[in-house]
């Protein structure tokens, strides 16, 4: 098992947002969180990544704890990359630069080697031309794929993907699902936070329903989007089949 949470509890003043949360995540594995907005999914993902302390529990990557306090944060997140969903690029810096930025600052890495490989990865997207632009030069889908390579270039255990197609017009939104689809060929272990249940349905192995801050409900996409046991997993799907999005 690559990922692990065990008992997860998260509060932020008197709010519980994870509550005895569990999830197992398996190498190569897809799992698309959803769940209502306030449900604990974006929340999920920065516990995972180490952007905030949990309140109790456990979560292990490839078995080590690292909630443990004497683990270094910068050294996991070297194992897990993460792309939000406003891509969160410099906007002075070129995408060259901005993919290499914090794994020769930050990770210590060889510049040379670390742009070698940046550059292979956006020739792959089909970014390779795009390199010595600025951000603002780009489109939208674009930018978000530059942010992917951005996490994908120090070959991560594992990547976080939160809401990364909110941000996009419908007509971008494709060629983000593609890369993301392409990824998921590869093998690499994704678990991503998405309010779209067709990108969940097209990408995910395995679909869980967050209802406050717990896993109400986890399955196949085709059981838990199409034969829902849950009733509150089928009251949220209904909701978002009248808003249009299922
Ligand atoms: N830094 C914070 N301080 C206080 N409350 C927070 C903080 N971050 C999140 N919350 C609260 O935690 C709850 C869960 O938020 P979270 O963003 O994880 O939900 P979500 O399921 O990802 O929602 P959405 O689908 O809208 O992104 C919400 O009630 C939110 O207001």
């Amino acid at each position: 098992m690559l990922l692990s949470c065990e008992h997860v509890r998260k509060t932020f003043g008197s709010a519980v947002v994870l509550d005895d949360l569990s999830l197992e995540v398996d190498e190569h594995q897809v799992v698309a969180l959803i769940g209502a907005s306030g449900s604990g999914k974006s929340t999920l993902l920065r516990c995972v990544n180490l952007l905030t302390d949990i309140d109790d529990g456990t979560i292990r990557l490839d078995g080590e704890d690292i909630t443990d306090p004497r683990v270094n944060p910068d050294e996991v997140r070297q194992r897990i990359g993460m792309v939000f969903q406003s891509y969160n690029l410099f906007p002075h810096m070129t995408v060259l630069r901005n993919i290499t930025l914090a794994p020769v600052r930050v990770h210590k890495r060889s510049a040379a080697e670390t742009r070698e490989q940046a550059l292979q990865w956006l020739d792959r997207v089909g970014l390779a031309d795009k390199a010595d632009s600025y951000p603002d030069r780009l489109s939208g889908g674009q930018q978000q794929r530059v942010a992917i390579v951005r996490a994908l270039v120090n070959s991560p255990r594992l990547l976080l993907l939160d809401e990364v197609t909110s941000a996009l017009d419908p007509e971008l939104v494709g060629e983000v699902l593609t890369m993301i689809r392409g990824l998921k060929d590869e093998g690499m272990t994704m678990v991503l936070a998405t309010h779209e249940m067709g990108f969940a349905r097209q990408v995910a192995d395995r679909v869980v329903f967050l209802d406050g801050g717990r896993v109400l409900e986890a399955g196949p996409p085709e059981q838990v989007l199409g034969d829902p046991t849950e009733a509150r997993t089928r009251q949220f799907l209904a909701r978002i089949i009248e808003a249009g999005r299922l």
